[in-house]
This record gives C-alpha cells, sequence and structure tokens, in this order.
C-alpha cells in the first residue's frame, strides 16, 4: 500500500511526515523504519513522525516519533517544530494561535509566529535523575568513565534522556568517539542523546549532539533545551540563550526552577513524496 509523506528539517535534523489522522494508533515495524531511513537505499531521515488524532482531549493532535533505528522516541523539539508547519499549510491551526499537541512524553504548546519561526514551549526541565533516567542518586553534575576518560556531565530530561558534557573545543577529536560510547553507557538505563557544549558567551553555546537511535546530527531541539537548561542550572548561562548547531540556530528561553522552558526556531519544507 502506498503511504504519501512529507520531508521537512529543523535546522537540518530532518524527518519524514506521515498523516495518520484517519488512522491513529499504527506502529510502524522497527525494520521497515530502518529501510526507510536509510540515506543511500531509502528515503532518509533522522526521525519518522506520525501525525494523529489526540488521545488527550486538551491536546489538538498528537505526534508520534520513532527514530533512524526503529525504536521510539518520546520528544523531539525540531520535530514539533515541523509539525506545527505541517498542521499550519494544512489548513487546521492559526498563526499566532497557541496549540497544545500530545506528544508520547505529554502535552506541548506551540505557535506558528509571523515569520513562520515555530514557538514551543517544551514544558520544565526535569532534573531528577530518576526521570531522565540517570542510575545516580540526585547531584547537580555527574562522573562517569568512558573511553580511558573521566567525564563530567549533567543530565536532565525534556521528555526524553539527555546528558550534558562542557567542552573548551568542540573540534576536539575525542568527541566523535565519545559520543557512541556515552549515548549507550550503562549509567543510562535507557540510553541518552548526548550533547557536547562550548560555551562561547553567557548567551551563546555551540552545541553537537549524539542522539539516541539516530546518531550524529545536524541539530536536536531538545538537546539545545538541554544544553542551554544545565547551563543556567549550574549559573553558566543567561535565561535567554542562542544555541548554535552544525545546521543552525535555536533561541532557549528559561527563566529557571517553576518556569517551563521555551524554544523558537524555523521549520523547513523539502519535499512531498510517496512509497
Ligand atoms: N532530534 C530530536 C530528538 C529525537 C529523539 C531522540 N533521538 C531520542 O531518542 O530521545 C530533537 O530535535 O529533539
Amino acid at each position: 500500500m502506498a503511504t504519501r509523506f512529507t520531508k521537512m528539517h529543523g535546522i537540518g535534523n530532518d524527518f519524514v511526515i506521515v498523516d495518520w489522522r484517519e488512522d491513529a494508533g499504527r506502529v510502524p515495524n522497527a525494520a521497515r523504519i530502518r529501510a526507510l531511513a536509510d540515506r543511500h537505499t531509502g528515503i532518509g531521515f533522522d526521525q519518522l513522525i506520525s501525525i494523529e488524532p489526540s488521545r488527550d482531549a486538551s491536546c489538538a493532535f498528537y505526534y508520534g516519533l520513532w527514530n533512524a533505528d526503529g525504536s521510539p522516541a518520546a520528544q523531539c523539539g525540531n520535530g514539533v517544530r515541523c509539525v506545527a508547519a505541517w498542521l499550519y499549510r494544512d489548513g487546521v491551526i492559526e498563526r499566532n494561535e497557541p496549540v497544545r499537541l500530545e506528544s508520547p512524553s505529554g502535552p506541548v504548546t506551540v505557535r506558528v509566529l509571523d515569520d513562520h519561526n515555530v514557538t514551543v514551549d517544551m514544558g520544565e526541565p526535569d532534573f531528577d535523575p530518576a526521570r531522565v533516567p540517570l542510575d545516580h542518586a540526585p547531584h547537580a553534575t555527574y562522573t562517569l568513565h568512558a573511553g580511558g576518560e573521566e567525564v563530567s556531565f549533567g543530565a536532565v530530561s525534556m521528555g526524553n534522556p539527555h546528558g550534558v558534557v562542557f567542552v573548551d573545543d568542540l573540534a576536539d577529536p575525542r568527541i566523535d568517539h565519545l559520543g557512541p560510547l556515552l549515548t549507550a553507557h550503562p549509567i543510562f538505563p535507557q540510553g541518552a542523546n548526548i550533547g557536547f557544549v562550548q560555551r562561547v558567551a553567557t548567551d551563546r553555546l555551540k552545541l553537537r549532539v549524539h542522539e539516541r537511535g539516530s546518531g550524529w546530527t545536524q541539530a536536536c531541539g531538545t538537546g539545545a533545551c538541554a544544553a542551554a537548561a544545565v547551563s543556567q542550572a549550574l549559573g553558566l548561562a543567561a535565561p535567554v540563550v542562542a544555541v548554535e548547531l552544525p545546521g543552525g540556530t535555536l533561541t532557549i528561553e528559561w527563566h529557571g526552577p517553576g518556569h517551563t522552558l521555551w524554544m523558537t526556531g524555523p521549520a523547513a519544507f523539502v519535499f512531498e513524496g510517496e512509497v
């Protein structure tokens, strides 16, 4: 059976979006996702995203998420901006109107702005290690051993698990090696997205993220939120931070505990297809 899809990206983190509003609760087969995600023999994407009717009456739609390796994901910052842009183009949401959408990790609120950027209330960063999940008692920072190195990191859930490592220089070649090792480190019982952060100024961070289930990506929206949240919690960053990723820049705004965190950035259409 043919499936129509839209190829989109959020600063280079790319997606295939399928409209399952008439076909809710479908769970794609992991082998099929891997085949479609293949950049040589498939369509190629970091995440597959479904748009479905919401299970939560307070939300307009539900979006499902799967990584390129076929594993399910619970949140995707760049993806939710693309979902909002897709729904706006479909005519079912208005510009400048806040809309609640249901993700696998709970509701978020999106707003398509006049300049076509999308701003998202991503909820409050959760530093409780049990919620990340992280196999450790609560601390401001943690230490693990990987690849013969002692690595210090912060951990936070943005609806999905993140480890945040501060580095002096993002060009350090050890990062290439450490990313996959940390993503799969047993201290993260469900794996984690690992962000390497270089502080340029209190309001400017450079970031590379090795994503669970998708490897190195051009950008990770929840990774940008995690980098800003951990930096701010440690007193290393201002409430409004520009986070520069290989594919582009996101603006993250967080005013500390008790407040939700906002992410703002673009969402782009690439092509429509049928597979
Ligand atoms: N690219 C995403 C995150 C996608 C999910 C992640 N790989 C996971 O398994 O948690 C983003 O923009 O946030």
